[in-house]
């Protein structure tokens, strides 16, 4: 068995997100438009038990809970909550019911229908629900902890992988269980993942910004579809925009700024001898004002570990290899 289905930017906002549709019910099946979350491990829709306030605007899930076995099945007294890195935050109950993403079929996955969805969620039309591709044991259904859609499938897929093509401003791919050798023009550098944090965990071994010298140093990273920027340590993002005269940390955004008229340098980062590129157009986020645009690179803040984000995801062929616990990067 393999899967693929398209990865859709999100149309009005600068790549923001990428969207997939997703199939939800055998009896009534329904298309949802998810956002696939390479940094959480929950599959959450809007459904009928979102109040309609907070579901204006979003294709909702309505379960099937007819008494066949092709129904969908309310599981009796499991919840979820989450909170994602940027303090938006969902909650409900859970359902099982089939759960089809590019031609391939999970009979009973847990589908976790919100009750409660933070205002940012609502205002995000074009995004009717989370699909968590990080490893299950971050999913926050309780009592019984539920499984992710690919720990579900990957037993019935040709291999325990998947892939990620996204694309600058245009639709691109995520294919399940297989790898397209034709979607990738060098060879393919894989990096164990650790999963002791539940994400795709990695060491990178550098960094170079624009056409300084590369910078040779172990720093830990998660791959993440679900984070729209590249975050970095501080002092090098620091480095990077000092690089494009004007930029500057706005302090009341909290995020560098850069004059539009200007292209970012570009960003490289090492997994081992492979550099992978990331062009410094994919580093222009979009305008706050007539002049002013938001940068692409932001600082990681506290976190332990750098977010490479959509920005530099876009710019690459990402394996996801669950079977070998492996990343693997490809220029394209
Ligand atoms: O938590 C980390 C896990 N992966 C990152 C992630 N963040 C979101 C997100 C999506 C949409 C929204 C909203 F629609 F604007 F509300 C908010 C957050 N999805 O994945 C961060």
């Amino acid at each position: 068995l393999t899967g693929s289905a398209v990865a859709n930017p999100n149309p009005s906002n600068f790549d923001r997100e990428y969207l997939v549709p997703v199939i939800i019910g055998a009896v009534t099946p329904q298309t949802i438009n998810m956002d696939l979350d390479t940094g959480s491990s929950d599959l959450w829709v809007f459904s009928n038990s979102t109040p309609g306030a907070q579901a204006t605007g979003h294709v909702v899930y309505q379960p099937n809970t007819c008494n066949a076995s092709t129904c969908a099945k309310l599981l009796p007294g499991e919840t979820w909550s989450i909170q994602y890195s940027d303090m938006s935050s969902s909650s409900g109950i859970v359902y099982s019911d089939l759960v089809t993403i590019g031609g391939a079929a999970v009979s009973s996955q847990a589908v976790e229908a919100a009750q409660i969805v933070s205002s940012s969620f609502t205002t995000d039309t074009a995004n009717s629900g989370l699909l968590g591709m990080a490893f299950s044991s971050l999913n926050t259904c309780r009592p019984q902890q539920q499984l992710t859609w690919f720990d579900n499938i990957k037993a019935s897929l040709a291999a325990e992988v998947w892939t990620a093509n996204l694309q600058k401003g245009a639709a691109g791919t995520y294919n399940f269980g297989y790898i397209d050798s034709t979607a990738y023009n060098s060879n393919i550098t894989y990096t164990p993942v650790s999963t002791l944090r539940g994400f795709w965990e990695f060491t990178f071994s550098g960094y170079q910004l624009g056409s300084s010298s590369f910078v040779t140093t172990d720093m830990a990273a998660i791959a993440d579809t679900g984070t729209t920027l590249l975050l970095l340590p501080s002092a090098v993002v620091e480095s990077y925009w000092a690089q494009v005269p004007s930029a500057h940390l706005e302090p009341s955004l909290g995020a560098y700024i850069y004059p539009c008229s200007a292209t970012p340098p570009n960003f490289t980062f090492g997994i081992g001898s492979y550099r992978g590129v990331v062009p410094g157009s994919y580093l222009a986020y979009g305008p706050v004002s007539s002049q002013w645009c938001y940068g692409g690179i932001q600082s990681q803040g506290s976190s332990p570990f750098s977010v490479f984000g959509d920005v530099l995801l876009k710019a690459q062929f990402v394996v996801f290899d669950v079977g070998n616990l492996r990343i693997g990067y490809a220029a394209k």
